[in-house]
C-alpha cells in the first residue's frame, strides 16, 4: 500500500514542475489514485491549495515530518493515465508548469473547485439509504469524508451501479433535468388496475397500456406525451392513483452546433469514392488495422473530397472498436464540416470547442469520458479529449496557426496529436489543400506519408484566377474598393442568379483615426497600437486590450477639426457595394456580426438558402464553406498581410488565397475568382494565381534556407514584460548574456529587441529569438530561465518561452 503521494500543486505565485511529497491519511487511501484532485496544505500557516496526485511513493525514501493531504475532490480520476502521461511531455516540450498543462487538458469546470455529488439512481437497501443517505436521495462527498465504512460502502454501490458520483460545480453546472415517468406497479397489477376502471375512462386505460409497455424503464414526459397523445393532466392522475411517479431524468445540454441534426434512423450513407478517394482510404484503413502509428500528410485541392475521406476512415475505427478525433480549425466558422460528421455518425459524436457554455462543454466531455461519444469533433483543446482506445487522429486545415496555443502551455495540437497516436498505436491524418512547409518538408523526406488528392469531384479544374492591379485601377478611375473588373462579375452574376463570395483582407489592417493637420493617430493610451473605429458602438475600440472611447470630434494634439477616418472596415465597404449594386443582397459577416452565439451558423445557413446575393466577410469566410450555387469569390486586398515583419507574411498570403478561390465553381457550374491587389507580381499571388502549390513551395523553402528560418532551422521565441520599459529591457539582457554563454555557436540569437507591438495591457515587451538546429545545451538552459523567472530577482518581470512561435508581433 502506498503510503504518500505525490501532487503537483496550484500555487501561481510559486510553479515549479516538481511535485511534492504528501502523506496519505488512512481514511482517504482507498480514494487516492493518480489523476485525483486533492486540496493539500501548502506553505506555513493554514494556507491550503489544490493539486493533482501524479505518482505514489515509497515512505523508506523520506525523513522527516510530512504534511497529509486533506481532502480527495474527485473519486475517479479527471486525469487517466495517457493524458497523465501526456502532461509531463507537454510541460517539458512547450516550458510550462506541469500544473498549467494538466488544467490545460480539464473542460473549464473542473478547473473551478468542484464538489461530488452522490446520487441514488437504483434501489439501495432501506438500511443503507437510511445510514448513509439519511433518507434523500443525494449527498455531497464531503459529508462521507472521513467515514471509511461508508465509503467502501459506497464504492461498493457505485460498482452495482445502484448510485453514482458526479461532479457539480456552480449552479448552471449542474445537470439539467426534465421530468420523467416510471411505472410503479407491475404488469399485473396494471392489468388489475384496468380491470376496476369505469368502461369510457379511455385515456386513463390507454395510460395503462402504455405503462405496461414500457415496464421498469424512465420515459421522460414529453416523450410519453407525445407518444400517448394523452395530455399531461392524465399523467397527474396516474401519479394520484399510485401507477406512476415522477423522477428527474438528467439531459445532455446540447451544443448550438448539434441542434436540429437527424436521428440515428435517418443517418447519411457514405459517398461512393472516386480512385484518389479510395487510394487514400485504403491506405489510412491499413494503418488503422495494422495499430500503425504513421502520419498521414492528406493534400487534396479545394473541393476535392477530404471531408468523405476522413468521414470514411473514422467509419472504419469505429467499425474495429476504436475511436477517432477529428480536429478543425475553428468550429464555429464550419459547422458545414460539423453536421456532416453529425449526419454520419449522429449521436456517436460528441463536439467541443471554446463557445460552447461551460455546462455544455462539460456534459460533452463527460460523455467522452464515459464511453457515450466515440467521434469527437473539436478545436484546438479538443485535442485533449479524453477518448480511450484510440484508433485515428485527424487535423482538418493542418496548416492553420490556430493549432498552436499562443498562450502557455504553448502546444502545437499537430504534435500532440502525433504523441497520442504513438501512444494509441494509431494513425494520424493532417489534411490540407496548402499544406504548412513544416509539413511538406517531412512529407518530402519520407517521415510523413504523402496522399495526394489532385483532381475536384466534380471533375473540373479549379476556377480561374485573374489578378488585378489596383494602382491602375485608382489611376484611371479614382479610388475605390472595387475594381471594374470585379463590379461587372458581380452584375453578371446577380444577373445570373448565382452567388458571390467577397473577403475583405483584415490581417494587420484595420481602421484607425488620423488627423489631416498633424498626422496625429489616434492610439490607445495602454498598447502602441492604433484605436479601431467601430461604426456599430459609434467607439474607437483597441483589438489588443478592449479599451473602448467615443469617436473624438477634434484631434486630441492639435484641436484640428479635420479628422478624418482611414482604412477599409467591412462596414464601409457594405455601404460602397450598397450603393454601387443597389440591387445586390448584403450578408455581411465579420466579428460584429457574428458575436452573438449562433450567428455565423445562422448567416451561413441564410447564404445557403439563397437570401442573399453576396456573402462579404473578412478572413473567417475563406476556410471550409461549400456552396454549389457560388461562382466568384472576389478577394478585395490581397496584400495587407505581405507587409508584416514575419517570415511567414508570403505562406499565409498563398494559403489564403487558395483557400478562398477553392469556394468557387464547387458543383456543376464553373467558377471564377478576382484578386485586388498592389503587389500583383509578389510571387504569392503570383503562385495563388496559376493554383501552384509546388512552385510556391519550392520558392518559399529557398527563402527559408537563406534566412535560416523553419522549417530548416527551429525557432523559440523569449519574451519579457514589465510596466516599466527599462526592466523589461534590462531582463532581457540578462537573459541574453546567459543564453549568449551557455548555446553553441551555431545557434542564432536575434534581439533582444523591442517587439513589433511594444507596449500591449501597460506593459512593455522585450523579445529574443533563438534559430537553432540542435543545441544540447539550450533545453536546459530555457527551463533553468524559466524557473528562474518564479524568483524573487524577476520581480513583476514576465517571461514566456515560445517554441515554434506563429507569430512575431
Ligand atoms: N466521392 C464523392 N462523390 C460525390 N461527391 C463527393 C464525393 N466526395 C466528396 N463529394 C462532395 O464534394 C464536395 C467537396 O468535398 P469536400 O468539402 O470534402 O472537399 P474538401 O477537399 O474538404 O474541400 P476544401 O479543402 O475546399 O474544404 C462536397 O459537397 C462533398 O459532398
Ligand atoms: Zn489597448
Amino acid at each position: 500500500m502506498p503510503e504518500l503521494a505525490q501532487v503537483v500543486v496550484d500555487v501561481p505565485t510559486m510553479q515549479t514542475n516538481q511535485p511534492y511529497t504528501y502523506q496519505i491519511p488512512p481514511k482517504l487511501e482507498k480514494q487516492i489514485q493518480v489523476g485525483v484532485r486533492v486540496i493539500v496544505p501548502f506553505g506555513k500557516g493554514k494556507r491550503t491549495v489544490q493539486g493533482f496526485v501524479v505518482a505514489f511513493d515509497k515512505a523508506s525514501q523520506y525523513e522527516g515530518e510530512l504534511k497529509p493531504i486533506q481532502a480527495v475532490m474527485d473519486l475517479q480520476p479527471v486525469i487517466n493515465s495517457e493524458l497523465m502521461n501526456l502532461s509531463k511531455w507537454l510541460a517539458d516540450t512547450t516550458y510550462s508548469f506541469w500544473i498549467s498543462c494538466l488544467y490545460t487538458m480539464l473542460p473549464n469546470l473542473l478547473k473551478a473547485k468542484t464538489t461530488r455529488i452522490i446520487r441514488i439512481v437504483d434501489e439501495v437497501d432501506e438500511h443503507i439509504a437510511f445510514d448513509i443517505f439519511h433518507g434523500r436521495d443525494e449527498l455531497e462527498m464531503a459529508e462521507v469524508q472521513d467515514k471509511p465504512a461508508i465509503l467502501s460502502e459506497l464504492f461498493k454501490l457505485q460498482k452495482e451501479g445502484k448510485i453514482t458520483i458526479e461532479y457539480q460545480v456552480e449552479d448552471r453546472a449542474k445537470a439539467k433535468t426534465v421530468t420523467g415517468i416510471r411505472a410503479l406497479l407491475n404488469f399485473e397489477q396494471l392489468e388489475d388496475e384496468r380491470a376496476s376502471l369505469h368502461a369510457n375512462a379511455h385515456a386513463q386505460n390507454r395510460l395503462l397500456s402504455y405503462l405496461q409497455s414500457i415496464g421498469s424503464q424512465v420515459v421522460k414526459q414529453k416523450d410519453a406525451e407525445h407518444k400517448t397523445g394523452l395530455k399531461a393532466a392524465t399523467f397527474n392522475q396516474g401519479q394520484q392513483k399510485g401507477w406512476l411517479e415522477k423522477t428527474p431524468v438528467e439531459v445532455y445540454r446540447q451544443p448550438l452546433a448539434m441542434q436540429g441534426p437527424p436521428d440515428d434512423a435517418h443517418l447519411a450513407a457514405p459517398l461512393q469514392l472516386n480512385a484518389d478517394q479510395q487510394n487514400a482510404v485504403n491506405q489510412i484503413n491499413q494503418a488503422i488495422d495494422n495499430h500503425d502509428p504513421k502520419v498521414f500528410l492528406l493534400q487534396g485541392v479545394t473541393g476535392s473530397g477530404k471531408t468523405e475521406v476522413y468521414l470514411q476512415s473514422i467509419a472504419n475505427a469505429l467499425h474495429q472498436g476504436k475511436t477517432a478525433l477529428m480536429l478543425v480549425p475553428e468550429i464555429s466558422l464550419t459547422p458545414q464540416i460539423v453536421n456532416r460528421v453529425r449526419r454520419r455518425f449522429g449521436s456517436k459524436v460528441a463536439v467541443l470547442h471554446s463557445s460552447l457554455s461551460n455546462g455544455e462543454r462539460y456534459d460533452e466531455w463527460r460523455r467522452i469520458e464515459r464511453g457515450e461519444a466515440q467521434v469527437v469533433v473539436g478545436a484546438r483543446s479538443a485535442i485533449f479529449a479524453p477518448l480511450t482506445n484510440l484508433g485515428l487522429i485527424i487535423l482538418d486545415e493542418e496548416h492553420e496557426s490556430s493549432y498552436k496555443q499562443d498562450e502557455s502551455p504553448r502546444y502545437q495540437a499537430r504534435e500532440v496529436a502525433k504523441w497520442r497516436g504513438k501512444y494509441n498505436q494509431a494513425p494520424v491524418v493532417l489534411g490540407s489543400a496548402t499544406p504548412s512547409l513544416e509539413s511538406r518538408a517531412r512529407a518530402v523526406k519520407n517521415v510523413y506519408h504523402l496522399l495526394r488528392l489532385p483532381h475536384r469531384v466534380n471533375k473540373q479544374e479549379l476556377p480561374p484566377i485573374e489578378v488585378v492591379d489596383m494602382r491602375d485601377e485608382i489611376k484611371k478611375y479614382g479610388e475605390s474598393n472595387f475594381s471594374q473588373k470585379l463590379l461587372t462579375e458581380l452584375n453578371d452574376r446577380l444577373q445570373k442568379n448565382e452567388q458571390s463570395i467577397l473577403m475583405l483582407n483584415r490581417r494587420g489592417f484595420s481602421s484607425f483615426m488620423m488627423c489631416r493637420d498633424c498626422g496625429n493617430v489616434l492610439k490607445c493610451p495602454n498598447c502602441d497600437i492604433s484605436l479601431t473605429l467601430h461604426m456599430d458602438t459609434r467607439t474607437m475600440k483597441c483589438h489588443y486590450c478592449g479599451h473602448e472611447e467615443p469617436i473624438p470630434r477634434e484631434c486630441p494634439n492639435c484641436h484640428s477639426h479635420q479628422i478624418r477616418y482611414y482604412g477599409t472596415g467591412t462596414e464601409k465597404v457594405e455601404q460602397e457595394l450598397h450603393q454601387l449594386l443597389p440591387q445586390a443582397r448584403i450578408i455581411r459577416m465579420d466579428v460584429d456580426t457574428t458575436r452573438r452565439k449562433g450567428m455565423h451558423a445562422k448567416l451561413l445557413r441564410q447564404f445557403g438558402q439563397h437570401q442573399a446575393d453576396i456573402l462579404l466577410g473578412t478572413q473567417m469566410i475563406a476556410k471550409g464553406l461549400d456552396f454549389p450555387n457560388v461562382t466568384l469569390v472576389g478577394v478585395l486586398n490581397a496584400d495587407t498581410g505581405l507587409g508584416l515583419p514575419d517570415f511567414r507574411a508570403s505562406e499565409r498570403t498563398f494559403d489564403l488565397l487558395s483557400q478562398v478561390s477553392g469556394r468557387a465553381g464547387r458543383a456543376n457550374k464553373q467558377g471564377k475568382v478576382i484578386i485586388q491587389t498592389y503587389n500583383p507580381d509578389h510571387y504569392a499571388i503570383q503562385d495563388a494565381k496559376t493554383h501552384d502549390y509546388e512552385k510556391f513551395f519550392d520558392q518559399e523553402m529557398m527563402l527559408r534556407r537563406q534566412a535560416s528560418y523553419p522549417p530548416y532551422y527551429y525557432t523559440v521565441r523569449l519574451m519579457a514584460s514589465h510596466p516599466e520599459e527599462a526592466k523589461a529591457a534590462r531582463a532581457m539582457a540578462d537573459i541574453y548574456g546567459r543564453l549568449k554563454q551557455g548555446l553553441l555557436s551555431s545557434t542564432v540569437i536575434l534581439g533582444p529587441t523591442p517587439r513589433a507591438i511594444a507596449r500591449m495591457k501597460r506593459r512593455y515587451y522585450y523579445q529574443i529569438v533563438i534559430k537553432y538546429k540542435k543545441d544540447p545545451y539550450l533545453h536546459q538552459l530555457l527551463f533553468d530561465i524559466l524557473q528562474d523567472t518564479q524568483s524573487r530577482g524577476f520581480k513583476d518581470v514576465q517571461v514566456s518561452i515560445d517554441p515554434d512561435p506563429q507569430y512575431f508581433m
